[in-house]
């Protein structure tokens, strides 16, 4: 469990970012952070992993303090997805999935095997393997950036607006992706989006930001869309709400929002993981060649 209490952080030019911001971020689910530019999402991300510290209040993992763990080991420890995909255009597409691991000591031959297994892991042909980033189409750069953050077999995966960079179908199977792997991973999830589609779709808990790092709500996707907390969220969310017509619709795993279009938007109630896995099984095509569960 991620814990943050009434923590505020300000720049050294005096901004803002985040300000009295509490949030329990239970284990092996998928919170997300939403909010438009500048509202704060990255710079809570990062106090995660102590890119950042918080000026005052605590961020805790576990019931530690991150303040008493050493950044450098704890970064290596946290699978970190950044925007663009972050990799290492001199690198071959192997050596970028395996770059923590050998920082920490994995032996070269053991991190490209364990880097090619992730790369079956994330719906990568191991003939890419060699390849460099920009002989890669835009999807795969993603699908490399995701095999990168869980190189380093993390429990917590932070991820940064991963899949704004690629077109709606390919988005839209990286979050398909994204949903088996936490249902297979059990990883506790933690991704930044500024797009409340992506939000209610992979959301179990959902925090929507105004400016200057404040919550606005924060709640399962159902209980916001029931309920808006004020004139704020009820048009960030209407919009959306309009143009998909988000329904209810009830899967054995629970019920699930569906789009117009009878595509899964996110997991109402019950076990989280496995209604979401239903709801990719159920309401959405398999992909090529994955079993429907
Ligand atoms: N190192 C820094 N020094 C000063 N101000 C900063 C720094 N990093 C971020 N900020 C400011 O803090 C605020 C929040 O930034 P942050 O990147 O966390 O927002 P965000 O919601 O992730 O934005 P985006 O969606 O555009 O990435 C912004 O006003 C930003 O300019």
């Amino acid at each position: 469990m991620i814990e943050f209490r009434s923590v505020t952080k300000q720049f050294p030019d005096g901004t803002v970012a985040v300000k009295d911001f509490s949030l329990v971020i239970p284990s092996r689910t998928i919170t997300v952070l939403v909010g438009s530019s500048g509202s704060g999402k990255t710079t809570i991300l990062r106090m995660i992993n102590r890119m950042v510290d918080p000026t005052s209040g605590s961020v805790e993992i576990d019931g530690e303090d991150v303040m008493t763990l050493k950044p450098v080991p704890l970064r290596r420890s946290i699978g970190y997805v950044m925007q663009n995909s972050g990799l290492l255009p001199h690198r071959k597409v192997v050596d970028n999935i395996a770059t923590v691991p050998l920082l920490r000591g994995v032996k070269k031959k053991d991190a490209r095997e364990r880097a090619l297994e992730l790369m079956d892991d994330v719906g990568l042909e191991r003939s890419l393997a060699d390849k460099y980033p920009s002989q890669l189409s835009g999807g795969q750069q993603q699908r490399v950036g995701v095999a990168r953050g869980l190189a380093v077999d993390p429990n917590i995966l932070l991820m940064d607006e991963p899949f704004g960079a690629v077109d709606p179908i390919v988005r839209d199977e990286l979050q398909n992706e994204l949903l088996r792997l936490q249902r297979d991973l059990d990883k506790t999830v933690v991704f930044v989006t500024h797009d409340i589609d992506e939000a209610f779709r992979l959301g179990e808990q959902v925090v929507i930001f105004r400016k200057g790092g404040i919550v606005a709500q924060k709640g399962t996707p159902s209980e916001i869309l029931a309920n808006p907390a004020d004139d704020f969220v009820a048009s960030f969310v209407g919009a959306d709400r309009g143009k998909r017509a988000l329904h209810i619709e009830k899967t054995p795993a629970g019920d699930v929002l569906v789009d117009s279009e009878g595509r899964p938007a996110g997991v109402l109630s019950g076990a989280p993981a496995e209604a979401k896995a239903a709801t990719v099984s159920v309401v959405g095509a398999p992909a090529q060649g994955e079993e429907a569960s």
